[in-house]
């Protein structure tokens, strides 16, 4: 919760700094009060202050009020509202990402909406700044990154507020390397997560729900581990898994981001099936072609900046068939080597 002091303090940075026209979203208060004095919020980007300036002192008298009053009824508007909102985060179903800058300061696309059920991929050259834009995604950025971008939820800016609310469960990101600090087995870690997010009444359901999520992420893991493997004993690909199978099932994040999965040896395009039916918004970074033609959109990301929004073409839908069959292959021979075995038959095929 934030204490009366930061309300205020995030009211009045809003006051002086949002356009009025992003007051009015926020507040509808604001929006019902200009209304009323039939003040248009017509101009684009000018805050409440330069708004209320921009009209000649008859507007003002003629419906009996003076520029000073209506400013402070503004404000008395906005702190009243600011501090009864409901402080709950509430469903989201798009993010924007709003365009900062690539490395050389140069503008990137301004805008990219994505929405409830998406599952798009992050590509670009090694070091061109993946791991950045879903860092800057994870952090709810506000300009205040190296990017300068923003993070907007539901087509609106993010206040303090609301910033503050979603701290913590915004994202479930599963970074490049990820590390177990605590002595558990996994169906104690599980537990443990699982009851957090079930009602007293359907307790009986965890070790059920257990049993499904290990099942889910030994689909997705190579060597099997169970109930009692510790989570500290766990391979990078199979904590990985765990923690694929435990956003899919337990988490309520409504964005997961994934930072290069094919590193960890699991099975990609199991997570691409698995995520894309949880209704979450899912991005994934990656330089694994199949994995990026598996996803209907792509986010090409060139030196720091966002290049392009690039949509799957029919071309390329018939290319992930053909990738899928060289995967098989390679499955075939990655099984084959990993057990020990000799690969007896010629290279032929599809290649
Ligand atoms: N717009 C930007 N302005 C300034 N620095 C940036 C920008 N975008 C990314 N960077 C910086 O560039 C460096 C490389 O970025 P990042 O690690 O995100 O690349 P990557 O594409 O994920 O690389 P890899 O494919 O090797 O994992 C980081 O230090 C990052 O903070």
């Amino acid at each position: 919760m934030q204490s009366p002091e930061s309300k205020q303090e995030c009211w009045k940075n809003e006051l002086e700094n949002l356009p009025a026209e992003q007051i009015c979203t926020r507040y509808t208060e604001v929006l019902e009060l200009f209304k009323q004095f039939e003040i248009p919020v017509i101009y684009p980007d000018v805050t409440v202050k330069e708004l209320i300036a921009a009209f000649p002192n008859h507007v003002f008298r003629d419906r009996g009020t003076t520029r000073q009053e209506l400013y402070e009824k503004v404000k008395t508007c906005m702190a009243d509202t600011g501090d009864t909102k409901d402080e709950t985060p509430e469903k989201i179903e798009t993010i924007t990402i709003v365009g900062g800058h690539d490395k050389n300061g140069q503008a990137e696309q301004k805008e990219v909406c994505l929405h409830r059920g998406e599952v798009v991929c992050v590509v670009g050259k090694t070091g061109s700044g993946k791991t950045r834009f879903l860092e800057d995604i994870e952090y709810i950025a506000d300009g205040d990154t190296v990017t300068g971008r923003r993070i907007w939820m539901n087509g609106r800016p993010v206040g303090e507020k609301q910033r503050e609310a979603w701290e913590n469960h915004f994202c479930a990101y599963l970074s490049q390397t990820m590390n177990y600090v605590m002595e558990l087995t996994c169906a104690e870690f599980l537990q443990i997560h699982i009851s957090c997010h079930t009602p007293e009444k359907e307790k009986e359901r965890v070790e059920a729900q257990i049993d499904r999520i290990l099942a889910c992420a030994n689909s997705i893991a190579g060597e099997p581990f169970t109930r009692e493997s510790y989570i500290t004993q766990l391979s990078g690909g199979q904590s990985r898994a765990l923690m694929i199978a435990d956003i899919a099932y337990i988490s309520d994040a409504p964005v997961v981001l994934i930072d290069e999965p094919e590193n960890a040896g699991i099975d990609c395009e199991e997570v691409i099936r698995l995520l894309a039916g949880k209704e979450k918004i899912v991005l994934i970074s990656t330089h694994d072609p199949l994995i990026a033609l598996s996803c209907e959109k792509r986010i090409v990301i060139r030196n720091g900046g966002i290049a392009k929004l690039q949509q799957r073409s029919a071309c390329e839908k018939e290319w992930k068939v053909y990738l899928e069959e060289v995967n098989q292959k390679m499955k075939m021979i990655r099984g084959k080597i990993r057990n020990g075995e000799n690969i007896m038959e010629q290279p032929q095929g599809i290649l």
